[in-house]
Parts: C-alpha cells; sequence; structure tokens
C-alpha cells in the first residue's frame, strides 16, 4: 500500500498525459483498497476528524484541479456560532441606507459594499484582520454610535477559527501537490498569509418572475476562501466545460474555494472556481466569505519544484498587490469579474 502511495506522489508532479492516466489507474486501485472519501455532487468532502488518506488527498486534488471547490466537514466552528453571528449581522443589515453608507465606498473604512455595485441584490460588510476585534468594533461604532462589543466578540471568535483552518487547509492543498510540498513550501512561502471576512447579505426583488443573478461570475482573489452559506442556497460552480453546477447548503458543512493567488503559484495545478449565487426566491440568503491572501508586498512565482520537469511556465512573477490594484482599477466600482483575472494579468500568453 505504502509503494502505491509514493507511486501516486511522484507522479502528481507531472503533468504529461501518459504520466497522468497512470496515476488514476494507481489511484483508481488505490481507492479500491482504501475506503473512498465521501462526496457530495461529485464533490468531495474532507472530513477534518479523519486522518488525511491518499485517497482523500487525491479526491482533493482532483477537485481544486477541475473545479477549484470541495466542502470541509468537522470543521469544529459550530452552528450557533454562524447563527448568531447571521442573527447580529442583521441588524447591520437593516439599517437605513444612509446609516450603512457611513462605511461605503466614499468614506475612509471602505467597508460596506451597497447594492448596486456588485449587485441590485447583494450588500456587505467587511471585516480586516488581523485584529478581527478592533476592526467589527470600529464598524459598529461607526454605526450605532455606540459600543456594543457582542458582535465584535463573535466576529473575532468566527475569525480565529478561520485563521486556523485556513492554515490547515493550505497545509492539505501543498499536500496534494506531491510529497515534501508541505514542508517545503509553507513556511517559506505561506507564513504570512493574512485573511479578511466578508459579511454578505442577499435580498432579491419582491416579486421573483424567474431567478435572478445575486452575485454574477467571478473568481476570488484570495489563495483559498471558506464559506458558510445558509440554508437558501443558490451557490453555484462552473466546470471548465462551462456547466453550473449547485454547491448546495448542507448543516455543518463549509465550502472551500481556491481563488487566483493559489492558481498562480501552483502554475494552474490548482483552479481558482468560476462561481456566483442565483437567487431562486424572495428569501433573503446570508452567507460568510473568509479569505486567506498573500502579503500585499510577496512576490508570486510558481517554485521549480510546483511546476514539474518540463511544464511551461503560466505567469509571469507578480507583486500581489499589484494585482489587486489591476483589479479595482479596471472594475471601478464593479465587484470581481472574471475577464480581468490573474490570467490576463499575469498569463504568459502561448506562442
Ligand atoms: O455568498 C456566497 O455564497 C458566495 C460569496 C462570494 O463568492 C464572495 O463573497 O466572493
Ligand atoms: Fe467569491
Amino acid at each position: 500500500m505504502l509503494c502505491a502511495s509514493y507511486t501516486y506522489f511522484l507522479y502528481i508532479l507531472s503533468d504529461s498525459k501518459f504520466r497522468w492516466q497512470h496515476v488514476c489507474i494507481s489511484i483508481h486501485i488505490l481507492g479500491i483498497i482504501m475506503s473512498n472519501p465521501k462526496s457530495h455532487d461529485g464533490i468531495p468532502i474532507l472530513d477534518l476528524s479523519q486522518p488525511l488518506q491518499p485517497s482523500s488527498l487525491f479526491s482533493l486534488y482532483k477537485a481544486a484541479k477541475d473545479w477549484g471547490v470541495f466542502y470541509i466537514i468537522n470543521h469544529g466552528i459550530s452552528k450557533d456560532l454562524c447563527s448568531h453571528i447571521q442573527s447580529l449581522s442583521k441588524n447591520l443589515f437593516n439599517l437605513p441606507s444612509d446609516t450603512k453608507l457611513r462605511l461605503g465606498p466614499f468614506s475612509s473604512l471602505k467597508s460596506y459594499t451597497p447594492h448596486f455595485i456588485a449587485s441590485p441584490f447583494f450588500e456587505s460588510f467587511r471585516v480586516n484582520g488581523p485584529n478581527f476585534y478592533v476592526s467589527a468594533n470600529t464598524s459598529s461604532e461607526i454605526l450605532f454610535d455606540k459600543n456594543d462589543s457582542k458582535f465584535s466578540v463573535m466576529i473575532e471568535e468566527y475569525c480565529s477559527k478561520m485563521e486556523d483552518l485556513s492554515k490547515r487547509i493550505v497545509k492539505i492543498m501543498l499536500m496534494s501537490l506531491g510529497e515534501g510540498m508541505e514542508k517545503k513550501f509553507y513556511n517559506s512561502e505561506f507564513k504570512k498569509c493574512h485573511g479578511y471576512l466578508r459579511i454578505n447579505n442577499y435580498s432579491g426583488p419582491d416579486v421573483m418572475e424567474e431567478e435572478v443573478e445575486g452575485l454574477g461570475m467571478h473568481t476570488d482573489m484570495s489563495c483559498i476562501t471558506i464559506l458558510y452559506q445558509d440554508e437558501i442556497g443558490g451557490l453555484q460552480v462552473r466546470s471548465k466545460e462551462g456547466e453550473w453546477i449547485d454547491i448546495s447548503p448542507s448543516e455543518g458543512t463549509l465550502v472551500l474555494n481556491i481563488g487566483d493567488m493559489l492558481q498562480a503559484w501552483s502554475n494552474d495545478k490548482l483552479r481558482s472556481s468560476e462561481h456566483r449565487v442565483l437567487l431562486k426566491n424572495h428569501f433573503n440568503r446570508f452567507s460568510l466569505a473568509f479569505f486567506w491572501c498573500f502579503e500585499n508586498d510577496k512576490v508570486i512565482c510558481a517554485p521549480d519544484e510546483v511546476l514539474g520537469d518540463g511544464n511551461k511556465r503560466m505567469y509571469k512573477p507578480f507583486v500581489c498587490f499589484d494585482y489587486l490594484k489591476f483589479r479595482e482599477n479596471n472594475e471601478k466600482g464593479r465587484f470581481d469579474k472574471v475577464g480581468f483575472t490573474v490570467r490576463d494579468f499575469a498569463g504568459i500568453k502561448a506562442q
């Protein structure tokens, strides 16, 4: 069995067609020997209460390569914490527009995205790390003209759990790229990552004759994004062939999206997921998106070991902050839309 798993790690480093088929055959055999990870709509579920098996790593790698998405369960974030944040966030979203705009795009904090920026049906508050308590508290003081720390304490708790989870998932993604990759690259490349949280509220039109886009198709600029969605549903991810599939909500399940930074760093071995949110009824939808990103001044450049022998470099090395600015400048007043992705910014065009 050990022998078989070593074969997998050897071959995963290479992308040539012949070798790739070989991996699939080896893993198919492994899958029979070891228990297969559970899956949901063909997209695997990472169960953090279980030891990682080579077969689970392979499923995650495959999902991250093909879709840029998988599910996480037994992650240690309680349903109660999410529900409390959801109910306290209602107090923010229910405020009059004028009040919310104190944090809007023309304010100094710029932590509120009002309706009609990303879509008519989407609004969002942003909380920045590393001190999530201070960030949340500053915003709530501006909105409510008083200090109420309950909300900020919960945000702090949620985000500090998200930070731990993000570190764990990045390590797992590195392991999925091949034996020794985590040890080699976690500290040198990912140690200075930082996070921010977006608290999202969707409200469809009162009369819905057809489904509407709550959030148009986009990729995230992060390394990874961890998403909590309530029970309403509507999140979809696009396959390479252009087919949309539902990422259905399920209690206790978080969604992991690969973002642009990890796509570029892994030289397209991991795919930044193209996703959107469709609203199918007039119920409000709530989600929490935690973005885990490289530090602004990091130069993103796929290491040779990740590239593998004979594989072409897909991206010119670039500074993380320059990409963020590129997205912002090209999308003045808009959200992160496909069309201005990392490929458009730093992709090396095929000759
Ligand atoms: O609300 C969701 O399910 C997705 C949110 C999202 O994609 C984002 O905030 O980037
Ligand atoms: Fe997103």
